[in-house]
């Protein structure tokens, strides 16, 4: 069995690289996936990485992650559907997936609005302000946690 983790980002991350790149960085969403890819095989681990703008597809996405066996946990960057979307919540609930949440910037330094987050009550763990870092840092903790 071929353990994957699965990397699912979401609304405005496809513009990374060129979307206020003083709060998000420089790197693209190509560059971020390469970088999930690396950490992921560092631990024998493949990875499936995905974007969407669309809230359903990322709902659809952690069910499907959730119905397949070889997954081990998911890295989710859900963007601004961060802090307005009770349906990630509740996928996330609904499913026994290990989802780490994941920001490039910290939200908590923003405006109040990101302040808020519905996935982090369900997520195992929440890495924000560490740039692409974050994902790296998600994977690992992924790869060698303990149920
Ligand atoms: O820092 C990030 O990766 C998050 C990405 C977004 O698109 C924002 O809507 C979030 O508020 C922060």
């Amino acid at each position: 069995m071929t353990r994957r983790i699965v990397v699912l980002n979401g609304p405005n991350l496809n513009l990374l690289g060129t979307r206020e790149p003083h709060i998000y960085g420089s790197s693209t969403l190509a560059d971020v996936e390469a970088l999930c890819a690396r950490a992921a095989g560092e631990h024998d681990l493949q990875v499936t990485c995905r974007q969407s703008n669309h809230e359903g597809v990322l709902v659809d996405a952690l069910h499907e992650a959730a119905a397949d066996e070889e997954v081990v946990g998911v890295v989710l960057n859900a963007g601004a559907y961060t802090h307005t979307s009770v349906a990630l919540l509740d996928a996330v609930r609904a499913t026994d997936l290990a989802v780490v949440e994941v920001h490039l910037s910290n939200p908590h330094a923003r405006e109040s609005f990101r302040h808020t987050s519905y996935l982090s009550p369900v997520a195992v763990a929440v890495i924000a302000g560490a740039g692409v870092h974050g994902y790296r840092y998600a994977i690992d903790l992924l790869a060698t946690r303990r149920e």
